[in-house]
């Protein structure tokens, strides 16, 4: 069996991550891998409760933590480890580097608070009882704030993130700036201002490089 592998997919709302997670999931199911397509916040029947809280109900950033991390540790162990364990790809739009630049960066919350909550929700889950989990790699599309302004306003109703002044958006980008420096390995920062079929080009070309897509995907 080969081993799990677990990719995260991170930018400001708008950046463009969920356009590019099916053709992706395509191409490993194509060279015959089982891939579990996952969100966050949500991802089981509890999360995706909570992830409508937060999306829609005002809330101090406290208590905004806290039901992030919840909704992550349910999704941990009833989907994310089960399917690692399986040897599947897991391919999730958003984890806890979205924590980290919308509630560290984006409300100005204790950074050391988070990093203490992500040791308690991520650890404990796979086999060695030590381990945090964390992505094997991130794909972070990197988009100036107007530009995702401007690609949501053509999209949809805003949420209570979207809703957000653009300077909390540049927080945020500057927070996914500052986690994308401490993990180099795990990090591919892409340009996703990009037209999309540049784009989706280059996060292909990135998962080949670590030889975890065959040369003929697209
Ligand atoms: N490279 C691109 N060029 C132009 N438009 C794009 C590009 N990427 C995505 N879009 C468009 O921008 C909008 C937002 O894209 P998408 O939903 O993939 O972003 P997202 O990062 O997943 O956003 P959110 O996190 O808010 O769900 C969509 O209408 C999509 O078609
Ligand atoms: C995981 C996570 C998410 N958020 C915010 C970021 C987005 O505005 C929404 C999720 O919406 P999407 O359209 O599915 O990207 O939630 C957050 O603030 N903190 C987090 O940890």
């Amino acid at each position: 069996m080969e081993p799990g592998l677990f990719i995260t997919f991170e930018g400001i709302d708008g950046a463009g991550k969920s356009s590019h997670i099916e053709a992706l999931a395509c191409a490993f199911e194509a060279q015959g891998r089982c891939v579990t397509r996952t969100r966050e916040p949500g991802g089981t029947p509890l999360a995706e409760k909570l992830r409508a809280l937060l999306l829609h109900d005002a809330m101090d950033a406290l208590t905004e933590a806290l039901l992030v991390f919840a909704a992550r540790r349910d999704h941990l162990v009833q989907v994310i480890e089960p399917a690692l364990a399986r040897g599947e790809v897991v391919l999730c739009d958003r984890f806890t580097d979205a924590t980290f630049a919308y509630q560290g960066a984006g409300r100005g919350f204790d950074r050391g608070v988070l990093l203490i909550l992500e040791h308690l929700a991520q650890t404990g889950l796979a086999q060695d009882p030590d381990l945090m989990r964390e992505p094997d790699a991130t794909v972070w599309f990197d988009v100036p704030v107007e530009v995702a302004a401007q690609r949501l306003a053509a999209a949809r109703a805003p949420d209570r993130f979207e809703a957000e002044p653009q300077a909390f958006f540049q927080r945020v980008a500057q927070g996914y700036a500052e986690r994308a420096a401490l993990a180099p390995q795990r990090f591919v920062r892409i340009d996703g201002a990009q037209p999309l079929a540049q784009v989706q080009q280059q996060v292909f070309a990135a998962l080949r490089q670590r030889g975890w897509l065959e040369e003929a995907a697209p």
